[in-house]
């Protein structure tokens, strides 16, 4: 479960999240939706501590984040709307195989599971590719495939769907159903609700750092017109 309990965070004096509460649960599809500068990436951010409240808590399987970064991070996996920023190795294939590597598993599971992300992200074949020769496109499906690779318990997606074309964006959102309907929990935040809104168990709209609406999806959509969110 991640959890926020009375979050507010502000940069430096500018308060971006204010008071927020909110609970997601093992296995939950959540779409996070709001307009540009709502605080989606902020309140994204904290989930795996790369933010920190400077009110309230986030907290992962009951355990603050900022007590055990390691833990969280392993249960929560990110994909960064750029992600330029996520790589840590010069191939495709060692990209996706460091952070299963790092896990400490054997080499016969972390081959699997680097061929079966790149499959979902139609990159098989792709492993030896150098990162900095591919596509911004290619490099965002990499990035979700490192995610994808170390099988968390929840996979928090920002934008991901930002410069994909639509073989790969059906591709990438068929594997969140299956990994959905197998008890991966999601959190993706993204304006482009094509084809999302069927998938979502909930959808949280975000206004001015505040959630103002947490509906089932058939509910959602009178709302989320309120938010500036364009509904399908
Ligand atoms: N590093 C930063 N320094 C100062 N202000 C920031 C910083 N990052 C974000 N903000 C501000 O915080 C607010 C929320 O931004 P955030 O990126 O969380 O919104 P968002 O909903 O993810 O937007 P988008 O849909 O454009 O990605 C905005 O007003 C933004 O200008």
């Amino acid at each position: 479960m991640i959890e926020f309990r009375s979050v507010s965070y502000a940069f430096e004096d500018v308060p971006v999240l204010e008071e927020l509460s909110l609970s997601i649960g093992d296995g939950e599809f959540v779409v996070l939706a709001g307009a540009n500068g709502s605080g989606k990436t902020t309140l994204i951010r904290h989930c795996n501590g790369l933010l920190s409240p400077d009110e309230g808590t986030v907290l992962v399987d009951d355990r603050p984040v900022c007590d055990d970064l390691i833990a969280a991070r392993s249960s929560v996996g990110m994909v960064f709307q750029h992600p330029r920023d996520q790589f840590v190795a010069a191939t495709v294939g060692a990209d996706v195989a460091f952070g299963p590597e790092n896990l400490g598993l054997p080499r016969e599971e972390i081959d699997h599971r680097v061929d079966a992300a790149l499959e979902a992200v139609n990159m098989t074949g792709r492993a030896d590719d150098r990162i900095d020769a591919l596509s911004g496109g290619e490099q965002a499906r990499v990035a979700i495939a490192g995610a994808l690779a170390m099988e968390p318990t929840h996979l928090v997606l920002d934008e991901p769907f930002t410069g994909l074309d639509d073989p790969a964006r059906r591709s990438v959102l068929s594997r969140l159903e299956s990994l959905s309907a197998d008890g991966t929990g999601v959190v993706l935040a993204t304006h482009d609700l094509r084809d999302v809104l069927s998938l979502a168990d909930r959808v949280i709209a975000m206004d001015d750092g505040r959630i103002v609406a947490d509906d089932p999806p058939e509910r959602a959509r009178d709302r989320l017109e309120n938010v500036a969110v364009r509904v399908p």
